[in-house]
């Protein structure tokens, strides 16, 4: 049975197409990511799987249950961290364990082997309350929280957004170990370098999902060689390579220009003299590997049919 499968969902708030036709499954014990910029679709699609949300049409399955007809029996069997941290402030970091252990018929001792290497690097502070925590700490206490119940499958909507570098570290370095414990885990991130945290990711723009792989499986079909190209004005370069005649994709990368040519092979010295010849000075030029966020670019650039949100 496939822990999570989606089939066409479609997601309209008004006007706003938010997911358009969107399929997915993840298979037992993956640590899939779900991964777009802000406005791409990943919370609507977490919610819908997650039961919060009711899709206009298409259909989802989690553990063989439908998100509409069986919300309930699914509910006992998934955990849930949203973006926002949701939980009690005013109660401490026992006090929320315990609820939510509670409401899962569960206590903390029952299950405390599946949480205890997220939890104990937060118990000496179970007396604080949770609204006094650092971000690195709620995000242990809310992860502890969703796991407190020993879901199958658990959802996990931008657990990294607005956390300092080495909590996120610490935070794929939980979900990497929760998978000796065979949970099944969606999560949704807008740092593309996280993609190759997962074990496979679904790249999202507009409410469509425009390729399904393992990472390196997505850099390996990377259609065309790519250049990284620099001078000292990355403004100028990209505006001279825009206007080549050959070009087919051009865009900023850190202190680089990527590019992508029309022609299956070409000579870089051509590009070379071509931008020397157009008043830039100074230019290096290297054909580099992809990465994810390479991938991206060169997909979304092929989305462009989409209604602008
Ligand atoms: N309740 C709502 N009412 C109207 N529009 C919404 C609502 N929720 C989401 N949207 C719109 O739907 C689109 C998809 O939003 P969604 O939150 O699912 O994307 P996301 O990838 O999770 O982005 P973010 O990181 O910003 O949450 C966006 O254009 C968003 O503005």
């Amino acid at each position: 049975m496939t822990p999570i499968s989606a089939e066409n969902i479609v997601m309209n708030y008004g006007k706003v197409k938010a997911l358009d036709a969107v399929s997915l499954k993840v298979e037992k014990g993956e640590l899939f990511g779900l991964i777009g910029p802000d406005g791409a679709g990943k919370t609507s699609l977490i919610k819908i799987l997650g039961t919060l949300l009711l899709a206009n049409s298409g259909t989802a399955e989690i553990e063989g249950m439908d998100v509409v007809k069986q919300y309930q029996n699914i509910r006992r069997q998934i955990g849930y961290m949203p973006g926002k941290f949701s939980l009690y402030q005013d109660l401490t970091v026992e006090e929320n364990l315990n609820f939510y252990a509670s409401i899962f018929g569960t206590t903390l001792e029952e299950n405390y082997d599946l949480i205890k290497d997220i939890y104990k690097q937060i118990e000496p502070f179970k007396k604080r309350r949770a609204g006094k925590l650092s971000g690195g700490m709620k995000q242990k206490l809310a992860l502890s929280c969703a796991l407190i119940h020993k879901p199958k499958v658990l959802f996990l909507d931008e657990p990294t957004r607005g956390v300092d570098p080495v909590s996120r570290q610490d935070l794929w370095d939980m979900l990497q170990s929760l998978k000796k414990d065979n949970i099944t885990i969606l999560v949704s991130t807008a740092y593309m370098e996280e993609a190759l945290l997962c074990d496979r990711i679904s790249l999202m723009d507009h409410g469509k999902i425009l390729a399904t792989n393992s990472p390196d499986g997505l850099i390996a079909n990377f259609e065309k060689p790519l250049y990284a190209i620099r001078s000292g004005n990355s403004f100028k370069v990209i505006k001279k390579l825009k206007d080549y005649e050959h070009a087919n994709s051009v865009y900023p990368f850190g202190d680089w220009v990527h590019y992508t040519d029309k022609r299956d092979t070409i000579d870089p010295l051509e590009i070379k003299s071509y931008l020397e010849n157009n008043d830039t000075t100074n230019v290096e030029i290297k054909q580099i590997k992809a990465s994810v966020e390479d991938c991206y670019m060169s997909l979304t650039s092929k989305n462009q049919n989409y209604e602008p949100a």
